[in-house]
């Protein structure tokens, strides 16, 4: 197999890093996201084919600003700098950055001179999208400017015989209309990418790498049931058969049926080893009291571990522990540049003295790519397509303290929002929906008498990766069924809400 062509992004703490990986990997371009600090550590092995700087809210002339050793211009690698990354390459190279007189935001007119590569397809009047205070004013020797706005008469640069290219715009976000072919020409035409990463070179690629990693010896699957974990696991089956042992904890914090639903499938569908262990009173004990949404996520993470623990110790030697580990819960769980949103119980969650060495097969792979790898096993579409739910499930869901009843609320409630939801043939267009339980009650009247009841929460959102999300349009008439249905059928309920947040600002669960 040909080697993986790879895409290093540079990260200067822009807000749409995350959408410049999804526009190179949708180019069938694998790429990876460094902090500024590292970029240059081990470049030379891992020999990418192009860099590309992200945006940041920093001015590049301000004390203390990121920035970056110039030898990285100096190793002939392709380099494209976006809005900050732009400014930074700008003056690096002696040219002049300055602060605009007004802030530029929003589309813009864009004038392109013809025939340049990193353009090519792309007419020579566009629009763009803006996100800047600073601009490139003068561009420095060697670079020739490309396109211009009213406002910037550098929007876009280029050095042919260094391969240096900076703009000023966002190619990444979908309101520059040309931006995802503005990107591939810099893959394609500039980086001379060819385009190998597809999920089935991923597929063949992980088998082999696994059955080397992994030899004789055997591996324990935190399994979930969900999309990541069954991927993970029929992944690893292909690559060494029975050595590979499913372990599904049941914690209490499950939806309604989930746990008798998870052993079906799995029992049925996949010929793998796999064990159920009820561990409710558990977890639940451990929770008691817990109102601090970290505090329940590491409680959460660790009993999880020593779990997993306890049972490899009865199955004799087990060296590995395989975990569903996608590349968002690895991000929001805090890395160097990225500030902790929310510890994943699987990574930030983590005890530090564990007793396996970890597999995480998909820890690169953002979450429809997970789902294409699924597709591109067979797996079956009610797996594949299944919406994501969460390792801490409804702990992060009842808000502050769990008890058994405000969990009964929540699990009743979920269920039949899932009801409605799917009988209105909904269940493919909403990413993902949930109640929740804000810990609040209020006033209401039913049949005649005064209650004092709780508020149960509607969470529906639409998504491709969950990195980022908007709500969810439910139409108003399913709406009120759900609302009717809730109130009326689940006990202890007199209102519920409807969360109309996009993320960000908000997450997608509560906490
Ligand atoms: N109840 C559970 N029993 C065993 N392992 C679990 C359980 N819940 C979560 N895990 C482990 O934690 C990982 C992360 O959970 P997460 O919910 O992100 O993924 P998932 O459940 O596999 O997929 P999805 O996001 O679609 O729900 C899982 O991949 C799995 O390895
Ligand atoms: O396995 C998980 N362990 C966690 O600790 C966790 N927290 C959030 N999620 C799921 O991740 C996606 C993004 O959620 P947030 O917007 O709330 O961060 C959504 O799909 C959430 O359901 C988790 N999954
Ligand atoms: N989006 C960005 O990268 C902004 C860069 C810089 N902070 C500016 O305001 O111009
Ligand atoms: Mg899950």
């Amino acid at each position: 197999m040909e080697a993986k062509e790879l895409i290093l992004i540079v990260d200067f703490g822009g807000q749409y890093n995350q959408l410049i990986a999804r526009r190179v990997r949708e180019a069938n371009v694998y790429c990876e996201i460094v902090p500024y600090k590292k970029a240059l550590e081990g470049i030379n092995e891992k020999k990418p084919k192009g860099i590309i700087f992200t945006g940041g809210p920093a001015s590049v002339y301000a004390e203390n600003a990121p920035t970056i050793s110039k030898e990285i211009f100096q190793l002939r690698i392709p380099v494209l700098g976006i809005c900050y990354g732009g400014q930074l390459m700008a003056k690096l190279f002696d040219g002049k950055v300055n602060k605009a007189s007004s802030r530029e935001y929003g589309k813009v007119k864009l004038n392109i001179v013809p025939n340049k590569d990193i353009f090519k397809n792309i007419k020579d009047k566009s629009v763009c999208w803006m996100s800047h205070t600073d601009f490139i004013e003068k561009a420095p020797e060697g670079f020739e400017i490309t396109a211009t706005t009213e406002s910037c008469p550098v929007a876009a640069m280029e050095n042919t015989d260094k391969k240096l290219y900076a703009v000023q715009f966002h190619p990444e976000v979908n309101h520059t209309p040309f931006g995802k072919e503005f990107i591939k020409n810099f893959l394609y035409e500039i980086c001379g990418c060819s385009g190998n990463w597809t999920m089935h070179n991923f597929v063949q690629k992980t088998v082999k790498e696994i059955k080397e990693r992994v030899g004789d010896k055997k591996v324990l699957c935190a399994l979930s049931g969900g999309v990541d974990s069954s991927v993970a696991a029929v992944l690893v089956h292909k690559a060494i058969g029975d050595n590979l042992t499913c372990i599904f904890v049941d914690h209490g914090l499950l939806r309604k049926n989930e746990g008798d639903q998870v052993e079906e499938v799995f029992g049925e569908k996949f010929n793998m080893n796999l064990i159920r262990i009820n561990a409710g009173e558990r977890f639940l004990t451990k929770l008691n009291g817990v109102t601090d949404p970290e505090t329940k996520r590491k409680i959460i993470g660790k009993e999880f571990i020593r779990v997993f623990e306890e049972e490899a110790k009865k199955l004799g030697e087990i060296d590995y522990l395989l975990q569903g580990t996608i590349y968002p819960d690895v991000i929001e769980s805090g890395t160097d540049e990225a500030a902790v949103i929310k510890s994943h119980h699987n990574v930030g969650g983590l005890p530090e003295d564990m007793d396996f060495d970890l597999i995480e097969p998909l820890r690169q792979l953002f979450k429809d790519e997970v789902r294409r790898v699924g597709e591109e096993m067979d797996m079956p579409r009610e797996v594949v397509w299944r919406q994501p739910f969460p390792g801490p499930g409804l702990a992060i869901r009842v808000l502050g303290e769990i008890t058994e009843e405000k969990l009964q609320i929540v699990r009743e409630s979920d269920a039949i929002l899932r009801e409605e939801i799917k009988k209105a043939g909904l269940e493919r267009e909403i990413w993902q929906y949930f109640t929740a339980l804000p810990n609040m009650k209020s006033v209401g009247v039913m049949g005649d008498e005064r209650t004092y009841s709780h508020t149960v929460g509607i969470r529906a959102v639409t998504s491709t990766d969950g990195m980022t999300s908007d709500w969810a349009r439910i139409p108003y008439d399913i709406l009120e069924k759900i609302s009717n249905r809730i109130v009326n059928e689940v006990d202890n309920v007199n209102r519920i809400v409807y969360d109309i947040t996009s993320k960000p600002p908000s997450t997608i669960e509560w906490e």
